[in-house]
């Protein structure tokens, strides 16, 4: 019996991207990354990382080359196609977190609610799971986000980007703002959620100390290189 080859997580072939034709271009000939693999990929500030996960979550688009997200041809979906396949199997951390100031903790986590197939109960006692694994227990459940630490509202956000199980997490700088026992706890709790879920991870830096928790360790430099399959 043959087995069919497994569709990857994520393919890039050709990728380039520019913001303006005489400026800075990123280009990256090949990536593959395999289902529920975990991939940090470091870089100097400025060497495109943020525009990578960008392109890889569909906020922007390349100017030529394509991308692939579990076998579905993100470069060629519309707008509001890649919307709403980010809505419902990506989950999103940037350096800005886009917490709603006003709104409490728990609601803040189960604004992704929405998206899921599963019942509102079943939602809300995964969102305080979370929360909790993450170190925020119901103490902070109602308290409005603008009043959390900006480490536990990187914490909030990483909890309402795995509410949904999504298959993938992208995540940029994550962990700026925790103390050295608060990032390893976080990193912990991050991956360990991740494999539960079997969510693909991809999450980018320039703190090669957090590098030791992935499956796989790349440079911007070596995505511009060449064929990388992970
Ligand atoms: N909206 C934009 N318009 C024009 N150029 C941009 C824009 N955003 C980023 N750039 C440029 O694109 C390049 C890559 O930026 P990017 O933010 O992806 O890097 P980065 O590796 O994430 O940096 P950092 O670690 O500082 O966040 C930089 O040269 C930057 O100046």
């Amino acid at each position: 019996m043959t087995t069919k080859p497994k569709i990857p997580a994520i393919e890039l072939k050709d990728l380039t991207f520019w913001y303006r034709a005489d400026g800075w271009q990123l280009h990256i000939p090949a990536l593959s990354l395999a289902s529920g693999q975990h991939l940090f990929v470091r870089g100097a500030s400025g060497s495109g990382k943020t525009t990578l996960l960008n392109l890889l979550c569909g906020i922007t688009v390349p100017n030529a080359g394509e991308i692939w997200l579990n076998g579905q041809a993100l470069h060629q979906l519309s707008a509001a196609k890649r919307d709403k396949l980010r809505a419902a199997d990506i989950g999103v951390v940037f350096q800005q977190l886009n917490l709603i100031p006003y709104l409490s903790v728990l609601d803040n986590v189960l604004l992704r609610a929405a998206f899921a197939k599963a019942p509102a109960a079943v939602m809300q006692q995964r969102a305080q799971d979370l929360l909790t694994a993450l170190g925020l227990p119901a103490s902070y459940w109602a308290q409005p986000a603008s009043q959390l630490s900006v480490g536990q509202q990187q914490r909030v956000a990483i909890a309402r980007a795995l509410l949904t199980q999504p298959t993938l997490l992208i995540a940029d700088e994550p962990t700026s703002a925790l103390d050295a026992d608060n990032r390893d706890a976080f990193m912990q709790v991050l991956l360990a959620e991740a494999d539960k879920s079997g969510t693909t991870v991809i999450f980018v830096s320039h703190d090669q100390q957090l590098q030791r928790y992935f499956h796989y360790q790349l440079a911007m430099t070596d995505l511009a290189k060449g064929v990388v399959a992970c």
